[in-house]
């Protein structure tokens, strides 16, 4: 796994939790129990929420900090958030001889409920952070069914490298490296319901996306990402309809090669040349709009 594992001075744990952005977003089927099939590309952002960890003898807990902290709310430090749910299903891998409790600081700088998979990158973080610093050393294959338990979107953030994500979310198969590329993400402030976009979605369901040998170049991924879609904008369209606008004023600046919106919604992305070219039109967009969250970088 290629995650940013580090220690501080002060015996500080740190784990990034990468933002998680579908490029396409297929919807092909839905399953009997009512989770749909989904077929997409997935890459990570350098934006991210981070997860600190300070061992300790008293029961382990969790504080919220970050621009987002508040709005996820105090008691959402809780044992339902989804970190303190990978924490406990870690804790249950092996004898449990290492498992020790302290104190996790979830950094919460991004939007919650908005298609970029916040939670599921911190349960993954909590995952890969917790399995070193418990030396449970659980393996890949143990985290990633662990992962599956915690949602759809924790596998592939798991792995925090672009992939291809299939099934329900379970079905990881590598992709052809990226060409380079820079990212604007917008969220207009409005949370989004995940189950409730699925449920407005309507009409055929989606084709598998054919995905070539390799990207050359940005005009090579750009081509290839014409041709696909994600399949919940219109009904996130319909729960939240300033996504339209937000699609369309990324769309309108400078060098903007691509907008489309990322999982469930509301956050959409824009794909540009180069990280700087996607920095300068995210201030360009924050400078318009105050009340939105917008960030520009490049991908992991
Ligand atoms: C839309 C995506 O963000 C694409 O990456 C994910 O599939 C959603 O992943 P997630 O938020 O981790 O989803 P979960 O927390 O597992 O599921 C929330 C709800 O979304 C719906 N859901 C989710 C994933 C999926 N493949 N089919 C679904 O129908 C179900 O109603 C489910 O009860
Ligand atoms: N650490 C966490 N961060 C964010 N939300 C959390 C967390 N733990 C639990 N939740 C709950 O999970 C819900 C979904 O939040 P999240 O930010 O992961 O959604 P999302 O970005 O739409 O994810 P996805 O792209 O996977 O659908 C929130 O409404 C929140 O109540």
């Amino acid at each position: 796994m290629t995650q940013a594992f580090s220690t501080t001075s002060d015996n500080t744990l740190v784990e990034a939790a990468p933002a998680k952005i579908n490029l396409y977003l297929h919807v092909t089927g839905r399953r009997e129990d009512g989770y749909h099939l989904l077929d997409s590309l997935v890459v990570f952002a350098q934006a991210g929420d981070v997860l600190r960890y300070v061992p300790g003898p008293e029961p382990l807990h969790l504080k919220l900090t970050g621009r987002f902290g508040e709005t996820l709310g105090e008691s959402a430090a809780g044992p339902d958030n989804l970190v303190m749910k990978a924490a406990a299903a870690l804790a249950t891998v092996g004898d449990g001889t290492g498992v020790q409790g302290g104190c996790l600081v979830l950094e919460k700088n991004l939007p919650v409920a908005s298609g970029i998979g916040g939670g599921s990158a911190d349960a993954a973080a909590a995952l890969r952070l917790l399995d070193r610093a418990w030396g449970i050393n659980a393996g890949q294959q143990t985290l990633l069914t662990l992962a599956e338990r915690l949602g759809a979107d924790v596998p592939v953030c798991v792995l925090g490298h672009a992939i291809r994500m299939e099934g329900i979310g379970e079905v990881l198969s590598p992709v052809p490296a990226l060409p380079e590329c820079g990212m604007v993400l917008v969220n207009c402030g409005q949370a989004v319901s995940t189950p409730e976009v699925f449920r407005r979605r309507q009409g055929a369901f989606a084709n598998r996306a054919t995905i070539p040998a390799g990207w050359p170049d940005v005009q090579a991924l750009i081509a290839f990402l014409q041709e696909q879609t994600n399949s919940l904008e219109d009904p996130a369209c319909d729960v939240c309809p300033v996504v339209s606008k937000v699609l369309a004023d990324i769309a309108g600046q400078d060098d903007c090669l691509l907008s489309r919106m990322s999982g469930s919604g509301a956050t959409c992305f824009g794909l540009f040349p180069t990280a700087e070219s996607a920095r300068q039109a995210a201030e360009r967009l924050a400078d318009a709009h105050d009340a939105w969250w917008v960030w520009g970088g490049g991908l992991k």
